[in-house]
Parts: C-alpha cells; sequence; structure tokens
C-alpha cells in the first residue's frame, strides 16, 4: 500500500525532529528559481519576501508587497511540488491581528509549511538596513497570539515563526525578551533577525536550548557569514539563504544584457542550450506523459 505522500508542513515537522540535523532552503521568488531549487534536490524551499517584491512587483522590499501579491507567488511555489515545504515571508503580518488571522488562513490555504510574522512597523524594510521602526511589545505579541490561533482553528500543520527585529533598536536582551514571549505565545520555530556576531548566534541558540532557532544569511548583511557546517555546530536548525538566486541573476543578466547592447546577439557562452532545456526543467515531460496517459495527441511532434 502506498503511503500518503506527506504536506510540506508535515515534512518540515519531521526534519525538525532531529536536533543535530539543519535545513537549508534556498530563497526563491518565482517558479524559474523554484524549479531551480527544487532540481538541485533542497530539503525545501525559502520564499524571500525581498525577491518577491522586485521580481514580481520591480520595486524594493519597503513594505510595498500586499497579502495578496505574496499569497498567490508563494501559491504558485509551493504547487510546484507539494510535499516540498516551502517557509514563507509573511512581513509584519499586514496589519493588526485580524489581519494576521487571514494571512495564516491564506497561507495555509496555499500550501504554505510555515510562515514568519515580525515586530517592524508596517512601513517595514529589509531587517540588515538602518532606521527600522519596532512596534511595542503588546503589538507584536498580538500579532503572534492572532497568527497561533488562526493556525490552530484551522487545526493545520503549519509552523509559526516568530521574527523580532529588535536587535537594532533596543538590543540583544530586548529582542531575547521578545523571543521568549513569543514561545509562551505557542509559536514553533524562532528567527532573531540581524545577528550581529558568532558569539551572539551561540547565546541565542543556547537561551533557546528545544524551540528550533533560524538563521538568517543575507549576503552583505549584519550578520557574518557562517557556512551550514558552521551553523549546525553553533545550534541553528533552519538556514534560509535569501540572496543565493537572486544576486546571481542580477549578475549574469546584467553582464548578458550588456554584451547584447554591445555586439547585437548574445554571448556564446549564453549558458542556454536552447529553449527545450528551461521547458524541461518546468515540468515539459511530465505534462507530455500526462496528456499521452489521457490519450491526447497534443505533443505527438514535440519530441523529447
Ligand atoms: C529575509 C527577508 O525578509 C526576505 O525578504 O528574504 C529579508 C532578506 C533581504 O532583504 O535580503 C530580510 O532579512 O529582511
Amino acid at each position: 500500500m502506498a503511503l500518503a505522500p506527506f504536506t510540506g508542513a508535515q515534512r518540515l515537522r519531521e526534519l525538525l525532529k532531529d536536533p543535530k540535523h539543519l535545513v537549508v532552503l534556498p530563497g526563491v521568488f518565482d517558479g524559474l528559481t523554484a524549479r531551480l531549487a527544487l532540481a538541485t534536490g533542497f530539503e525545501g524551499l525559502y520564499m524571500t519576501g525581498a525577491g518577491t517584491s522586485i521580481s514580481t512587483l520591480g520595486w524594493a522590499d519597503l513594505g510595498i508587497a500586499t497579502l495578496s501579491d505574496m499569497r498567490s507567488n508563494v501559491e504558485m511555489i509551493a504547487s510546484l511540488n507539494p510535499s516540498v515545504p516551502v517557509i514563507a515571508d509573511a512581513d509584519t503580518g499586514y496589519g493588526g491581528p485580524i489581519m494576521v488571522s487571514r494571512t495564516v488562513t491564506q497561507y495555509a490555504r496555499a500550501g504554505v509549511a510555515a510562515l514568519h510574522i515580525e515586530d517592524q512597523a508596517q512601513e517595514k524594510r529589509c531587517g540588515h538596513l538602518l532606521g527600522k521602526v519596532i512596534v511595542d511589545r503588546d503589538i507584536y505579541y498580538s500579532r503572534l497570539r492572532a497568527a497561533v490561533n488562526a493556525r490552530n482553528q484551522l487545526k493545520s500543520d503549519m509552523l509559526i515563526i516568530a521574527r523580532t527585529d529588535a536587535r537594532q533598536s533596543y538590543g540583544f536582551d530586548e529582542a531575547v525578551e521578545r523571543l521568549k514571549e513569543a514561545v509562551n505565545i505557542g509559536v514553533d520555530v524562532l528567527f532573531f533577525e540581524a545577528i550581529a556576531s558568532k558569539e551572539e548566534a551561540r547565546k541565542v541558540c543556547q537561551i533557546f536550548g528545544d524551540t528550533p532557532v533560524l538563521l538568517n544569511m543575507v549576503p552583505g548583511g549584519v550578520t557574518p557569514n557562517m557556512t551550514a557546517a558552521e551553523a549546525q555546530e553553533i545550534g541553528f536548525r533552519i538556514m534560509i539563504l535569501p540572496g543565493v538566486c537572486i544576486g546571481p541573476i542580477i549578475k549574469s543578466v546584467c553582464q548578458e544584457l550588456q554584451h547584447v547592447k554591445e555586439h547585437g546577439a548574445v554571448s556564446e557562452d549564453n549558458g542556454s542550450a536552447g529553449v527545450k532545456e528551461a521547458f524541461n526543467l518546468a515540468g515539459l515531460q511530465e505534462c507530455i506523459a500526462l496528456d499521452q496517459h489521457a490519450g491526447g495527441k497534443a505533443f505527438d511532434t514535440v519530441g523529447k
């Protein structure tokens, strides 16, 4: 008898059961980057809000992306392989407790395995930029309570991740206090944004012991670079790399566009074996098989 497939949330819960295991998640923001990360065989994906804002709206991560922008992007990404967990950025939750509750409900229905909610003001920005405005503890806790209540009411397996950005304005101890209360409220994972040193990283993991702590590795950000092996040794349980796709894409596409502008043709080393390669990455063979299995003839001439 075939086993029922795991949902992404169940799979993430399984992965987190092993206290020695670090779940490494590349940041993706569209169908192409999600397909590339899935083809590489990562255990899960991270849908970056910064990447979503830039790629779907063309604007920086400044609180411009709405709940519907984020939900529709993550719904598409999570649908590509529903048993691969997707952790998604849910920014501030997009409003007070009522909106947070809607966010959690919509993300759960979209197939998200876990989401994170932070304590920045609605006019938020990347956690590694200066000048962040942080809401009072009570407002933050009401967001988290609304998130946990909504998830419980849905009887969903989705995990709630509490992110605090308080380190920059109020210091290490305030950020720790906020995460301690988050644990009391019932969140599943902790996200201490913009950890400033490896010593701080070690302290956070020691303080929270059994509750999994997530590490956010932003290229050029406030947190010193750590490899997966180092992060695991320090005690992190999840590591997200939001910039892993967007950086190389910007660099290589810029170079190629410049080449075309100068030479009037794509470079010899364009990196593409043709359009078929891209279509195969995005499920061409699966679609042909599905069509033929149903007796369809639409793809007889497409070839393998
Ligand atoms: C994790 C993050 O929220 C994201 O949107 O991916 C960002 C990352 C970034 O801006 O590069 C953040 O750390 O605030």
